[in-house]
């Protein structure tokens, strides 16, 4: 399991990350979603130890990952798909990282043909496709067979048939009680994946829940009403006659109407009553990217000049005034209002200026039953900056609730945490110069090629230098050695951390290995060469 308790990082006077408390589990896939810029990088840098968190803490099965025994055969990762040696042909660069970590030559060519590159396993990697990167990436990922994945935006570039085989392959690790940590900014992909989701911006945590309660608690369900194309009179007698009931009514693209707060059949005894013949009455519930496009909208930093948030609003008609929130619906012309519950409030993001609130959720520092923030909790809150005057709006300024058709957000979009930073000088490295277990970012499972004599460090997925961490010292194997199996007792067949902290497993025991798992026994050391 990854636990994260307060983590928060900051580049010089940009905050990346704010107070974030979390758990992976096992056995489950967690996709990890957010706005570009949100923060996902830096935190699965922070969780592989190649970024220090500024304060919290984040451990894999109770360790930071540096204090992780043979955190390669724990502990695999893909932040950076080109963070390889270009010159190294694929094989070879496996091979690198296997012989780093002790893990035996076959091992390599499993992975080889677990990702599908054995025919190409000769040929050095600066040839490769991006999609064939990817595949060599997860490939470095499966080497140590490791309890627990991280995956940063693992379909990037791959067609369709690498898309699903690599969804097949993220459920079958977790399936096996492995602990999958995922992000990608694919929606529809992620629905079909992910059992779980935490979901931040701007570096604060929007949500940590089931991937269907997420979409149940950011949209809702509505009816789609058709009336015959040919007599638009009847649309506007049932729009009326439904409003007059109490729904709320909204014209699709194609002519038909969106209601919500009415049940279907009573839809049906409207039409009725006001003898309006349907053409279509059918039930619809919003789609996950509809979910989190709506809960995180008012957390975009980045946003094109052009952008009207198309798909998302209703236009209005000309000299209509936007409509105003309905109490426990939410903001109309969205594609759902938010479910009774919520309020329209799902956002558990403090309010322009106001006190730091930590996270709520399960996890949040101080809830019941949450591990308690080892520091953060308490220091103020980098988003809580002045709103900026309405004159001065940016472009990437969150759309405040007055601009009427901006979803309900609560209490306060944030004020803008502005330009993306600069991004400070790089930390000096704390080590010798010599390159740091940032190296082993791009496939953080295995050893990359600092040790193997390969060229400079690739750096993590993060565009921004990080900090060059500090080497553990001089022949200490640290992540890049193959030290024995962390279970350090001689028991190398078994990956799970040592300590590692009860948590239920979100699903059940773990299911029988999937055919495109690797399966392969890395438990016996003298297997190791
Ligand atoms: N080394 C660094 N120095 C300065 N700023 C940084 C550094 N790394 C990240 N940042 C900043 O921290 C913020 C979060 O970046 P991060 O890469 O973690 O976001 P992300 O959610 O992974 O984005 P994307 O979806 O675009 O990959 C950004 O504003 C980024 O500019």
């Amino acid at each position: 399991m990854i636990e994260a308790v307060g983590l928060t990082k900051r580049y010089g006077d940009k905050t990346a990350v704010y107070n974030l408390s979390f758990q992976v589990r096992p056995g489950a896939v967690t996709g990890f979603l957010g706005p570009n810029g949100s923060g996902k990088s830096t935190t699965m840098r922070m969780i592989l130890g190649l970024d220090n968190p500024t304060s919290g803490q984040v451990t894999i099965g109770g360790y930071p990952y540096r204090k992780l025994p043979n955190a390669p055969r724990q502990v695999g990762a893909l932040l950076d798909a080109k963070a390889v040696h270009g010159g190294r042909a694929a094989r070879n660069h496996l091979l690198c990282l296997a012989q780093l970590s002790g893990i035996p030559a076959r091992r390599v060519d499993e992975v080889l043909g677990v990702v599908g590159l054995q025919d190409v396993a000769k040929k050095r990697s600066k040839g490769f496709s991006l999609g064939m990167g990817q595949r060599l990436g997860i490939a470095a990922a499966l080497l140590g067979d490791p309890q627990v994945l991280l995956f940063d935006e693992p379909v990037n570039g791959l067609d369709p048939e690498g898309i699903l085989w690599v969804r097949n392959l993220m459920k079958a690790l977790a399936a096996e009680g492995r602990t999958v940590f995922v992000s990608s900014h694919l929606m529809s992909e992620m629905a079909l994946t992910a059992d779980h989701l935490i979901v931040i911006g701007r570096g604060q945590l929007l949500a940590d829940m089931s991937i269907t309660d997420f979409i149940s608690a950011n949209s809702a369900d509505f009816a789609r009403v058709r009336t015959p194309d040919t007599e638009p009179q009847q649309r506007e007698k049932l729009s009326s006659a439904l409003t007059e009931a109490g729904g709320h009514v909204l014209p699709e693209q194609d002519g038909a109407l969106r209601v919500t707060g009415l049940p279907l059949p009573r839809i049906s005894d409207i039409a009725h009553h006001s003898d309006v013949r349907l053409w279509e009455l059918s039930p619809h519930q919003a789609s996950l990217e509809e979910a989190y496009m709506r809960m995180t909208q008012g957390a975009v930093d980045y946003r094109s000049t052009i952008d009207q948030k198309e798909g998302l609003q209703q236009p209005l008609p000309p000299g209509a005034q936007p409509p105003m929130p309905v109490p426990g619906q939410g903001q109309p012309g969205w594609y759902a209002p938010p479910p009774p519950q919520q309020g329209g409030q799902s956002l558990p993001m403090p309010p322009q200026g106001a006190p730091v609130q930590a996270p709520s959720g399960p996890y949040a520092p101080g809830a019941p039953g949450a591990p308690q923030s080892a520091s953060g909790a308490g220091t103020p809150n980098p988003y809580a900056q002045p709103a900026p005057q309405a004159s001065q709006g940016s472009q990437n300024a969150p759309q405040p609730a007055a601009q009427g058709f901006a979803p309900p957000m609560p209490a306060s979009p944030q004020a803008p945490v502005g330009q993306p930073a600069a991004a400070p000088a790089p930390q000096a490295p704390q080590g010798s110069g010599q390159p740091g277990p940032q190296v082993l970012a791009g496939q953080a499972s295995a050893g990359q090629a600092s040790a193997a004599g390969a060229p400079s460090a690739p750096q993590t997925g993060a565009a921004a230098p990080s900090a060059p961490q500090a080497p553990q010292g001089p022949g200490q194997p640290g992540r890049q050695a193959p030290a024995g199996q962390a279970s350090a007792a001689g028991a190398p067949s078994a990956p799970q951390a040592p300590a590692q902290p009860a948590a239920a497993p979100v699903s059940a025991a773990p299911a029988q290995p999937a055919a495109a798992a690797p399966t392969s026994d890395l438990t016996k050391p003298e297997d190791a060469r």
